[in-house]
């Protein structure tokens, strides 16, 4: 009978890899101790006879955990040493022939690298995959593209009700693990099984507590994932609940004054550090690679905005850091559908890091999304728009796996589940410049005001290990928009505002003015 493996972390042994000093066999004790759930024996170079005997060995150790043994590419020492299985590539011998060649009930995995592939596995009948590269590793010379969390989640959905389990591959560590095992989960819902690690785990000299933190991450966050699922059936938001906890994160912001870190365009840097004071927090507009680590640390949020791109290392390495802290992030992919630069930048970036909230108008999500449906005219959209805004955002919260605000005369915001229409904000809001990037700040501000409260609540949280960020994004990026909408209806009744030129300080003033009774009061929302 074929044995049910758990695959949740799946050690390929990189001998190689050991630190001096290190004993191979006492690394893969201290892995299985540490809670790997399966092993591959993988050897490169070792010749037949010590392949055999390393083989054997390493399946003594994992029968004293109860945790199976794959071979990696070699049927005869899989069938010398009773293996539990095979583990082939896709120039290695056809699984067709492999399995005339094993005993029934041996497990075959195969390396997957795009849908075609992966259709052939699921013909071929194989019992799991191994999807990869999914970040550069040092450990291969690859031979076929890195696919990123976002082209591991298309090969999942390819999976959809075959019952055929999915790991990962290729640069998975401790440190990105859950942005990983987040950032792959498909459209449809379908999450990686596990992830296959070698230099993480091979080369480390705690090779017990290097497993112990990749375990407990996909422990936590398959838990998670069936509670997303779950909710997602159960969902139900109501009015009054949502404008009440919007309220309290205008409260944090303004008890906590939380600093909102801001990589954003040249154009508006002024006005959005004032946006930020206005609304009770603290901005700072840094974009030098060397200050992010330092950055992250402080509570806050973070808005990537990437309206003149001056810094994309400090764009890439600000998110990094802001996912390891589990802080909010913002991105404003201004303009993306102008350039292939911008293009290629945005999918660089949400392949990278994993955004928390993205924020776009009707030609920039389009753009992201890829739909035909709406064109984008440089920073701008032309067009009426989506004929269906309310699907849209929904599905593409979805597939960036974030709460995604399309904004327009009315803003529709999504987090894959619920959909939130919002109709507040006054026509000369669009006639001012930088007002989009205005939201952006005034969304990140909310998001720190969510985070701060999650970190309230919950200061040592077991949530934190699965949550890839602290606190109510949705939310959060309901606040910033009624923030700046509400704030511009009230600044244009002023008596004293007779143009875009008063408008903007009126604006301002009546952020720094903003009340939680403000925003309750004057919200027009609507949840769908
Ligand atoms: C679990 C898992 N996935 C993928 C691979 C890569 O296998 P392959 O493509 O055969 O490359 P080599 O490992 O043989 O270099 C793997 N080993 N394990
Ligand atoms: C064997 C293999 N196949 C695709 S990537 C890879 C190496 C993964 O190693 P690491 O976990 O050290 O990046």
């Amino acid at each position: 009978m074929r044995r049910e493996i758990d695959f949740s972390l799946y050690l390929v042994t990189g001998r190689e890899l050991l630190p001096p000093g290190k004993d191979y066999f006492e690394s893969i004790q201290e892995s299985l101790e540490g809670g790997v759930t399966v092993v591959q024996v993988r050897e490169k170079t070792a010749d037949t006879a010590e392949f055999l005997d390393i083989a054997l060995k390493t399946k003594e150790l994992c029968q004293k955990y109860d945790v199976p043994l794959i071979i990696n590419d070699r049927l005869d020492i899989a069938l010398a040493v009773k293996a539990d299985g095979v583990h082939l590539g896709q120039t290695d011998m056809p699984v067709s022939v492999a399995r005339q060649l094993l005993p029934a009930g041996t497990i075959i995995g195969v390396s997957c690298n795009n849908a075609d592939h992966v259709k052939n596995a699921i013909s071929e009948g194989v019992d799991y995959v191994g999807i990869g590269a999914v970040w550069g590793t040092a450990t291969k010379k690859l031979t076929s593209p890195i696919i990123g969390v976002r082209g591991v989640g298309a090969l999942l959905r390819e999976l959809d009700n075959t019952g055929l389990k999915a790991v990962a591959i290729g640069g998975i560590k401790g440190a990105n693990a859950l942005r990983t095992l987040h950032g792959t989960v498909s459209t449809t819902g379908h999450g990686l099984d596990g992830v296959a690690v070698v230099s993480d785990i091979a080369g480390s000299t705690k090779p017990r507590d290097a497993a112990r933190t990749l375990r407990d991450t996909v422990s936590a966050f398959k838990e998670q994932l069936q509670n997303e699922l779950q909710a997602s059936i159960n969902v139900s938001y109501a009015k009054k609940d949502v404008l009440t906890s919007v309220s309290k994160l205008l409260n944090n912001v303004k008890a906590y004054k939380p600093l909102i870190h801001q990589i954003t365009n040249n154009v508006v840097t002024t006005q959005s550090a004032n946006a930020t004071l206005a609304l009770g927090a603290s901005p700072i507009m840094a974009t030098a690679p060397e200050e992010m680590k330092d950055l992250s640390r402080v509570l806050g949020a973070l808005l990537v905005n990437f309206g003149t791109i001056t810094s994309k290392e400090g764009m890439l390495l600000a998110g990094q850091f802001a996912n390891e802290e589990k802080k909010p992030l913002v991105f404003d992919p201004v303009g993306v559908g102008a350039t292939d630069f911008r293009r290629t930048t945005a999918a660089q970036l949400l392949n990278t890091w994993q955004a928390s909230v993205i924020k776009g108008n009707a030609g920039e999500l389009a753009a992201l999304a890829d739909s035909k449906e709406v064109q984008a005219k440089g920073v701008d959209t032309s067009g009426t728009g989506f004929s269906d805004p309310a699907s849209f955002v929904k599905s593409l919260a979805r597939k960036e796996r974030c709460i995604i605000v399309l904004t327009g005369s009315t803003d529709w915001i999504s987090d894959g589940n619920v959909v939130i229409r919002l109709d507040n904000g006054h026509p000369m809001l669009g006639d001012i410049t930088g007002s989009g990037c205005m939201l952006g700040t005034c969304i990140a501000t909310f998001c720190a005001g969510a985070y701060l409260k999650a970190v309230e609540d919950e200061p040592i949280s077991e949530r934190s290990l699965s949550t890839i960020v602290r606190g109510d994004m949705l939310l959060g990026a309901v606040g910033g928009v009624l923030a700046l909408t509400i704030a511009s209806e009230i600044a244009a009744q002023r008596v004293d505002v007779r143009g875009t030129g008063t408008f903007f300080p009126a604006l301002i003033d009546e952020l720094y003015h903003l009340t939680p009774d403000k925003l309750t009061q004057l919200a027009k929302i609507q949840i769908l």
